[in-house]
């Protein structure tokens, strides 16, 4: 069946040479991180999200193997200490059998994901890998990422008139994993971008027709033309959409805002349901990541916050419509910095320094916050610097945008404080590009 694998296939080393014939497919993509500078749990109940992308990435490298003894599906996720492999045949058998969808398979095909029936896939995923040899050993953490890889590939490839190529994949992240910085869609948009450009440069060597799709499903619009490091608009919207399924299996209900922010980089703002907007923020702007080294799963918490919201309806309501001026108020700041003169520049960042300070008093009243992060925060006022909590909370990691007139001997001050508390502080960017091929 399956088997957990040692250590035996680590050179994933890409040659940067994706279509050299003898070598067979190499590349890799990588996908960043985001940050939510305003409008986490809000965002679940239809409010306005303003996030951003890190310069914190997550690669995939994908190689075609080429040893036939081996034919398998081969995953390298060192992050989470698990190494697995497929034997193809028993994925090809998979993907030979029909989709299950909401609308049937005529209705169905790789560019519209949202129409899969996530739980019963999901089901029929996890009743596969429960039979796999070490499956049950695993921890969650780990079961969560192999079911998140098996239902994305079944799920995209089962479609597709291309026979499945046996495939070495390997995920490393600069990312902590759990800590609210976007670690599981960054993961997921990496691997549905590492399936689909494996799928372009597979259909580029076949010369397949037009229409990509088997002759059950629902023939697909989708030009494979480029096979090019640069996905255009409609491959974006695929992996981001993707990354939305793969994001149910990490968190339940997402929003959809992480795997957006981590498939399209940049600031974006974002509400449920609607096409998320890009925005130009000219300002280079610096923010302080502190990490608590308190781990939380994203789904509890988004589970706190609704039972808070189901306890006091009336009073959630306020605290969900105060979030959203304040992540309006915070767009507005930072898309005027530029062409402001200095003084100017200063209040505004005043004023993002007490806007976080409001939201993270919010946060903590809808029960998200946790001992460590009102820690941070009381540390970085010394400095006159004010932070919030970011992602799901309970843990994970706190920010703080910094003012460009903060002298760098008092940042320094700052983080070393911080770290002889026992927490992590880094300096990073904000609006690292999107997902793409890096070689
Ligand atoms: N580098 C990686 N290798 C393998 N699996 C990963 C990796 N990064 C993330 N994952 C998967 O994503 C899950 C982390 O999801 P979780 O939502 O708890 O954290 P997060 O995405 O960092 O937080 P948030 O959603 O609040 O930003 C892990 O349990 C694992 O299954
Ligand atoms: C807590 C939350 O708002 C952000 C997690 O990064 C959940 C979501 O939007 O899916």
């Amino acid at each position: 069946m399956s088997s957990e694998i040692d250590s035996q296939f680590l050179d994933v080393s890409p040659s940067g040479d994706y279509l050299n014939k003898s070598n067979g497919i190499v590349f890799t993509v990588s996908a960043p991180g985001k940050v939510i500078i305003h409008g986490e749990h809000s965002v679940v109940y239809g409010k306005l999200a303003l996030a951003a992308s890190l310069g914190l990435r997550t690669s995939v490298t994908l190689r075609e193997s080429l040893n036939l003894d081996t034919s398998a599906v081969e995953l390298h996720f060192p992050d989470i200490n698990l190494h697995y492999s497929f034997i193809c045949k028993e994925i090809q058998n998979l993907l030979d059998k029909p989709l299950p969808t909401t609308m049937g398979t005529t209705s169905f095909n790789l560019e519209f994901p949202q129409r899969i029936d996530h739980d019963l896939h999901l089901k029929n995923i996890e009743g596969f890998l429960s039979e796999t040899g070490s499956y049950q050993n695993l921890n969650k953490v780990q079961k969560n990422a192999l079911a998140s890889f098996l239902y994305l590939l079944i799920g995209m490839y089962s479609s597709v008139n291309v026979k499945l190529r046996p495939f070495h994949l390997s995920v490393s992240s600069q990312l902590t994993l759990g800590a609210g910085t976007g670690s599981s869609a960054s993961f997921t948009v990496g691997l549905v971008a590492s399936l689909l450009h494996f799928l372009k440069l597979m259909v580029k060597e076949n010369d397949v027709a037009d229409n990509l799709s088997k002759a059950a499903y629902l023939p697909t619009k989708l030009t494979i033309g480029s096979s090019s490091g640069v996905f255009s608009p409609e491959e974006l919207q695929i992996i981001s959409d993707w990354g939305f399924c793969g994001e149910k299996i990490h968190h339940g209900n997402p929003s959809g805002i992480d795997n957006a922010i981590c498939t399209y980089g940049s600031f974006v703002v974002f509400r449920k349901g609607t096409d998320l907007e890009k925005k130009r923020i000219t300002y280079p702007l610096r923010l302080l990541l502190i990490n608590t080294k308190v781990s939380r799963d994203t789904k509890s918490f988004v589970m706190k916050a609704a039972d808070f919201i189901k306890k006091y309806p009336a009073i959630g309501n306020h605290i969900l419509e105060a979030m959203e001026e304040i992540s309006k108020t915070a767009l507005e700041c930072l898309q005027n910095i530029s062409e402001l003169v200095d003084d100017r520049t200063k209040e505004t960042f005043e004023k993002l320094g007490e806007l976080s300070e409001i939201n993270h008093g919010l946060l903590s009243i809808l029960g998200v916050s946790h001992v460590t992060l009102e820690d941070i925060i009381r540390i970085l006022k010394d400095y006159g610097l004010k932070g919030k909590l970011t992602g799901a909370g309970g843990g994970g990691y706190a920010i703080c945008l910094l003012p460009p007139q903060l002298r760098d001997s008092d940042l320094d001050d700052a983080i070393a404080n911080l770290e002889n508390c026992g927490y992590d502080a880094k300096v990073t960017v904000l609006g690292d590009s999107g997902v793409r091929v890096d070689s």
